[in-house]
């Protein structure tokens, strides 16, 4: 394993008096698929948006030693914490190829486009290779399905070399076989960097956390393992207060992935 772990302490985010984020702590370390669930308004993108430079938090929010608080978005970029969005913000007109080459910052011209396969640069190959989408080289980024869009923004922070990702709800929208091929990368990323989920799919937080931490009012209600986490009252409650029977069901159900976060946890 490599990388730092991020560790937020006490973080606290307000509107104009309004709590969003009033005090969380969690952390999260290379090698797992950790997850932040919670009801609609719970305070999970605020988070991120902390974390991330976009939104003004107090506390901390540290990547191994270094504060990322109150530092400018790029330069928490190039710290190596790299998001994705609820709405994938891919180029549109622009080849898989194009958007990676921008993410990456290499700015290729039109001809070069043409080269041989052994003309993409190294990092861009892992990435494709990483995110399954190797066979959409010169796909304008507008026709890919819309997992596979999700996959070029995750392939994006692959080549930038995100040492964390911070990925909010990666599979809304998605087909059953698009989370399940989702879940599966996040698996093959996680071992050398650190992948934290913002997620309203139970079933998906079920079959691919190693940790979750469950958000309620700005506030953590539980943490821990999937299996520990689901069986707390305080979550169940407000579950089915907040959110159906559906989910609540979906909560209490077997988790099916313990081997693999065993196998994750052990690597
Ligand atoms: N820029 C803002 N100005 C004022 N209030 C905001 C702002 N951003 C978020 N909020 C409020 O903060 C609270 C937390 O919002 P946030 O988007 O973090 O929740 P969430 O858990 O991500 O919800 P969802 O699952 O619906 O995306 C909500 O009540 C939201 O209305």
């Amino acid at each position: 394993m490599t990388g730092a772990p991020l560790v937020v302490t006490d973080l606290r985010v307000e509107f104009s008096g309004f709590v969003a984020v009033g005090g969380v702590s969690f952390d999260a370390h290379p090698g797992e698929v950790r997850f932040l669930i919670g009801p609609n308004g719970a305070g999970k993108t605020t988070c991120i948006d902390a974390i991330t430079g976009l939104t003004r938090g107090t506390g901390s929010a540290k990547l191994g030693g270094t504060e990322l608080l109150g530092k400018q978005v790029h330069k928490i970029v190039r710290l190596g914490v790299g998001r994705t969005f609820q709405t994938a913000s891919v180029f549109d007109e622009l080849t898989v190829l194009q958007n990676l080459d921008i993410a990456a910052g290499l700015r290729r011209s039109p001809v070069s486009l043409l080269r041989a396969r052994r003309g993409v640069d190294p990092s861009i190959e892992r990435a494709l290779e990483e995110t399954g989408l190797a066979g959409e080289l010169a796909t304008p980024a507008g026709i890919l399905s819309h997992g596979q869009k999700q996959w070029l923004e995750i392939a994006m922070l692959l080549v930038q070399d995100a040492k964390v990702l911070l990925l909010d709800e990666p599979v809304a929208g998605m087909s059953h076989d698009e989370r399940t091929a989702t879940g599966e990368l996040l698996q093959r990323i996680a071992p050398k960097r650190t992948v934290l989920v913002v997620e309203h799919d139970m079933d998906f937080m079920r079959r691919f956390a190693t940790r979750v931490t469950v958000l309620h009012q700005g506030k953590v209600l539980s943490q821990g393992a999937v299996a520990e986490v689901q069986a707390d009252p305080r979550v169940q409650e407000v579950y089915l207060g907040t959110a159906g029977a559906a989910t609540t069901a979906a909560m209490s159900a077997v988790p099916e992935p313990v081997a693999a976060m065993q196998k994750l946890t052990e690597d």
